[in-house]
């Protein structure tokens, strides 16, 4: 049985067929309200019991967290993926009609999604279920904005539809996923750890610092994958919990396609737009922690100083200072990068402020941005074509953008690093290193292994 608020939302819903033209142009209904504030891994753990497709996002100041169950409207692309995916999402969203009186950033039509890194490269079978790009709009998605909690349905609609039945369903769906479930944090262990040729990795960095002494060259980021076996299935609740409650100012996000999933918890912010605000982030340059304050200090101190980190981060720098001016004004960032201390190492760090000129699409500054010389190196072609042709990996979403946004000119895309693809039983965790003509491939090969410790800690090793 529905309620009175059910019923008014049927009329509603009914009102939004009646305007559709032709059966052809189906189009989105959405509606948010306020709520209590859910458990968000029951949520996730009864969406997965369903067979419903989880997306998740948490920002690294933790500001907007993101649930979504189900998939109202999936849109893909191959090619030319962030035109494809804008050009969609711009027609679907003007034929949506939106009930959102809260005008809450991550709240109403919200697309989640991500991007390949390098559509050029061929897929394998690793990737087999994720395109070059995909952005769902969720059936039912919970937005947790200044502490406040709201949520959000989105339902598709057809001229044959019928609000009550519609209502009816949902109904359902929403008190199943907002009840009860007895979540229990799940441990795997893991029972193989198998380093995808890493002798080889290190030959390839080789090759690199020599193309880069007899080329205009740069840097180049490269790449390593390992993979792992575990005792059972990998529950993603679970794993999403673990990375909450041990990656503090990190992003944690997880991305679902047909049973397998992509999920990680990445320091680097690619871009964030609220309203015509833009931020954006150079992450480059790389140290392990201290046992120690003391210790960390001192390797701080030597990261700061280091001309081989210095020139890795100020390549990044460099690159984003000239995209950013393309489509902003008031750009502000800092001429000294600072040390930023993660729970498994440091960085050196760059923020990014701007105003973004008018109507320009957080796509343009995706599109624009990606990759930077934090994931692809320098010059952008020159590099990605030694990537294409050397690095023996399937990057497929890892190192490109992964993010939100939403039907008011908000959204946030992260890069995609310190990141896994799990399926099943099995697991493939990447890592990579922003290559300069002084990199030695074994201090290169050991950054990698600092990188893929917090994925790795979360998953039994
Ligand atoms: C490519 C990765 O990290 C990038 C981001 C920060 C620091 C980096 C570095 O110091 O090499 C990398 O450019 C990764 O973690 O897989
Ligand atoms: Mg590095």
């Amino acid at each position: 049985m529905i309620g009175i608020e059910e019923k008014q939302l049927a009329i509603l819903v009914d009102k939004a067929i009646n305007e559709m033209l032709s059966e052809d142009q189906a189009k989105l209904f959405s509606y948010t309200k306020k709520i209590n504030h859910p458990n968000i891994y029951s949520f996730l753990q009864l969406a997965g019991d369903r067979k419903l497709t989880r997306s998740f996002w948490s920002s690294n100041s933790n500001d907007v967290t993101i649930l979504g169950a189900g998939q109202a409207v999936t849109i893909q692309a191959e090619g030319q993926r962030f035109r494809s995916i804008e050009n969609d999402w711009n027609e679907l969203l003007k034929r949506a009609t939106i009930h959102n009186p809260f005008e809450k950033q991550g709240t109403g039509i919200v697309g989640l999604g991500g991007f390949a890194f390098d559509p050029k490269k061929e897929s394998t079978h690793l990737w087999r279920n994720f395109p070059a790009g995909q952005l769902t709009i969720p059936q039912v998605m919970v937005t947790i904005v200044d502490n406040q909690c709201y949520l959000t349905f989105n339902m598709y609609l057809h001229t044959n539809d019928h609000g009550f039945q519609l209502m009816e369903e949902y109904k359902e769906l929403e008190s199943y996923l907002l009840g009860e479930s007895n979540f229990l944090k799940q441990d795997i262990n893991m029972i193989e750890k198998k380093e995808v040729n890493p002798q080889q990795w290190m030959h390839t960095v080789q090759k690199a610092t020599e193309e880069m002494k007899t080329s205009i060259t740069n840097k180049i980021v490269l790449a390593r994958e390992i993979r792992l076996r575990f005792d059972k299935r990998a529950d993603i609740p679970s794993i999403i919990r673990k990375l909450l409650e041990t990656q503090s100012n990190s992003y944690i996000f997880a991305y679902e396609i047909d049973g397998d999933c992509f999920v990680g918890a990445t320091p680097e912010r690619l871009v964030k737009v609220e309203g015509n605000k833009l931020f954006s982030t150079c992450l480059a340059g790389t140290a392990p922690r201290g046992k120690t304050t003391k210790e960390d200090q001192k390797i701080a101190e030597d990261l700061f100083t280091d001309p081989k980190n210095r020139k890795e981060h100020d390549y990044v720098v460099q690159m984003i200072r000239k995209a950013v001016e393309r489509y902003c004004t008031n750009v502000d960032i800092p001429s000294e990068p600072q040390v930023y201390i993660y729970k498994t190492l440091q960085h050196l760090y760059t923020p990014v402020t701007a105003k973004l000129m008018n109507s320009n699409s957080i796509f343009s500054i995706i599109e624009e941005l990606h990759p930077t010389p934090a994931l692809g190196g320098t010059p952008r072609e020159e590099s990605m074509s030694f990537i294409r042709n050397n690095e023996r990996l399937d990057r497929g979403w890892y190192g490109a953008p992964i993010g939100w946004l939403d039907s008011n000119n908000n959204g946030e895309f992260a890069v995609a690093i310190r990141s896994a693809m799990i399926q099943g039983t099995e697991a493939s965790l990447f890592a990579g290193c922003g290559i300069v003509s002084d990199s030695d491939p074994v201090s290169e090969y050991e950054e990698t292994n600092i990188k893929l410790m917090p994925m790795l800690s979360v998953l039994g090793g």
